[in-house]
């Protein structure tokens, strides 16, 4: 056939879409909390649908995207907009015919509880083959392509966020951040550098998420499975600032270095994006598109091969490879 007059190289196994931080809101630009870096909310709108359109209309669909979190913005809240923001966002995604599995980060404890989030168009854990038994822990592996799974990770499991202040795990959650930051905003991140990841937008991982999650890898391991795990907090230092990781970003990474099978870590939250090779898995921190200049782009798309991943990226995002060691 002509094809063979043209070699190219083998098709990938399976492709996947990951986008973050879209954190859409109906309001004019503004700034992050440092005055850093411009917000673009109504274009991130814009941003998210040139996405989905080339994921829309590539030869080869992807199977499904990754949508990292903080999809739509704090700010909706004050303004009543929270619903409606979250409408208009999920349209865009319903256009497009590919399963979107929905990573929970702290601007949607801003719009909405974890009581709310759990069953609601945000919750994509539904038919998912495996998860804690805790039915409060928003965690799930999920299966694409036989030989790779997929788990999405609750960085909020353990926070202040969406749960009501009298709660034990509210109770907790406060006794671990005062343990770390004597501010009296938890928002303000304290000095020592070793302590500044315990503000009031970050949160952490809960043991029974931990031992779940430590479970999981041991059968992936036993069954030479490739695991890519997917969370809205950073967890190695190598891949953004030290105020933007996870809680318990050590435990994490303990486990992540005691199962072979784990080839990626993937998550959004710091919008400046970073990379890093730590023993044998890549972790990622996707570039945000709320901060993303309106003509520009901020989204990627994942090839896997039997040996690697390598992302595509649009926009600001670099490409990269991913080899599987
Ligand atoms: N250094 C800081 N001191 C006090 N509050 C902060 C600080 N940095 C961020 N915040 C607050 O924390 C919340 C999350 O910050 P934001 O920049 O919106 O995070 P994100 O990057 O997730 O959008 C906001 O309410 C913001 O005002």
């Amino acid at each position: 056939s002509g094809m063979d007059l043209c070699p190219q190289q083998p098709a990938p196994l399976f492709t996947f879409g990951v986008i973050a931080d879209i954190q859409y809101a109906d309001i004019d630009d503004g700034f992050n909390f440092s005055r850093t870096r411009k917000r673009y909310y109504r274009s991130s709108l814009k941003l998210l649908q040139n996405a989905l359109e080339s994921w829309s209309d590539s030869a080869v669909k992807p199977d499904f995207i990754l949508q990292l979190g903080d999809v739509i913005d704090g700010f909706n809240k004050p303004n009543g907009a929270s619903q409606r923001a979250l409408d208009t966002v999920m349209r865009e995604f319903a256009s497009c015919p590919v399963k979107v599995h929905h990573v929970w980060g702290n601007h949607e404890f801003y719009n909405f509880s974890r009581s709310q989030l759990m069953g609601s168009p945000l919750d994509s854990s539904l038919n998912a083959d495996w998860r804690p038994k805790q039915s409060d822990i928003y965690a799930y592996k999920f299966s694409p392509f036989p030989g790779f799974v997929f788990v999405v990770l609750d960085a909020y499991d353990v926070s202040l966020l969406g749960i009501p202040e009298s709660s034990e795990r509210y109770n907790k959650a406060m006794n671990l951040i005062k343990l770390h930051n004597n501010n009296e905003d938890l928002n303000c991140p304290p000095e020592l550098q070793s302590h500044s990841r315990f503000t009031m937008f970050n949160g952490g991982f809960s043991q029974e998420q931990l031992d779940w999650l430590d479970l999981v890898l041991s059968v992936a391991d036993e069954k030479q499975e490739k695991v890519t795990l997917v969370s809205h907090i950073p967890v190695h230092p190598g891949t953004t600032d030290y105020v933007c990781l996870a809680w318990n970003q050590e435990e994490l990474l303990a486990i992540i270095r005691s199962h072979s099978c784990v080839v990626c870590y993937m998550a959004g939250h710091a919008h400046d994006g970073g990379y890093y090779l730590d023993t044998g898995a890549h972790h990622l921190t996707l570039d945000g598109v709320i901060e993303t200049r309106p003509d520009s782009d901020a989204y990627a798309t994942v090839s896997v091969y039997p040996d690697r991943m390598e992302l595509t990226g649009s926009g600001r995002v670099m490409d990269r490879v991913f080899l599987f060691s």
